[in-house]
């Protein structure tokens, strides 16, 4: 379980912007944030991804609370947790093909390459991997983001509003490799959006805060 007990959090501490917060995302199970813009859903899902520390509070990983947050979160707990950006070409230096995004997590751990794995499970297909991020869609950075995300085969994926810049379409091929993962190795996701209708179609359970 990917736990947020007691979370109080934000970029100034005398104005957090949630305050006493607790969420928990079972394995294998759909949790989704809703809110109105503003609200601390972004800050939230950087908490739980150990990439924002909170003034005060918890995060769990599978029952052991977290030492520290960001370059001081330990290895073992951060690679549990994949995440999913909004922008995917803010995440995403232009230079690097598709390749090298997806290969780049297994690269800095010292693990065998997946990358030709990975990018059939997102369906990415060969001639769109050696492509530059700059050279393809919004969609297509983004299933090489989520591909990335999955590389360490993370128990839990965080993702913040990661169908913001894509279609209809592209967005229900995203929940379903996502869904699919899940089945596969029975993991955990925090999904923020403010589309509460997309929400209520992929979550098990929406959680709402802030109003
Ligand atoms: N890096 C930052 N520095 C200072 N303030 C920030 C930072 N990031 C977010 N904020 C502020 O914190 C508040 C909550 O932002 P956050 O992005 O968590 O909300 P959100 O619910 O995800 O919003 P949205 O739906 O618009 O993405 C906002 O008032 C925002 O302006």
């Amino acid at each position: 379980m990917l736990t947020a007990t007691g979370i109080t959090a934000g970029y100034h501490p005398r104005r957090p912007v949630i305050t006493d917060i607790d969420l928990a995302v079972e394995p294998g199970k759909t949790v989704g944030l809703a809110g109105p813009s503003g609200s601390g859903k972004s800050t939230l899902a950087k908490v739980m991804s150990l990439l924002h520390k909170p003034f005060s509070g918890t995060v769990s990983v599978d029952g052991t609370v977290v030492s520290g947050f960001r370059y001081r979160a330990p290895r073992q707990h951060r690679i549990r947790i994949g995440v999913l950006f909004q922008q995917p070409r803010l995440s995403v230096d232009p230079r690097m093909t598709l390749r090298q995004v997806i290969a780049e997590p297994s690269r800095a751990n010292g693990l065998p390459d997946r990358a030709d794995e990975l990018a059939e499970m997102v369906a990415l297909t060969g001639d769109l991997l050696g492509r530059r991020a700059h050279e393809v869609s919004d969609g297509q950075l983004q299933r090489a983001c989520l591909a990335r995300a999955l590389a360490l085969r993370p128990a839990y994926l965080v993702c913040d509003e990661m169908t913001t810049m894509l279609d209809a379409s592209t967005t229900a091929a995203l929940v379903g490799l996502i869904r699919g993962y899940q089945r596969e190795t029975g993991a955990g996701v925090l999904a923020v959006s403010h589309d509460f209708v997309l929400l209520e179609r992929w979550a098990d359970s929406v959680r709402l805060i802030g109003s």
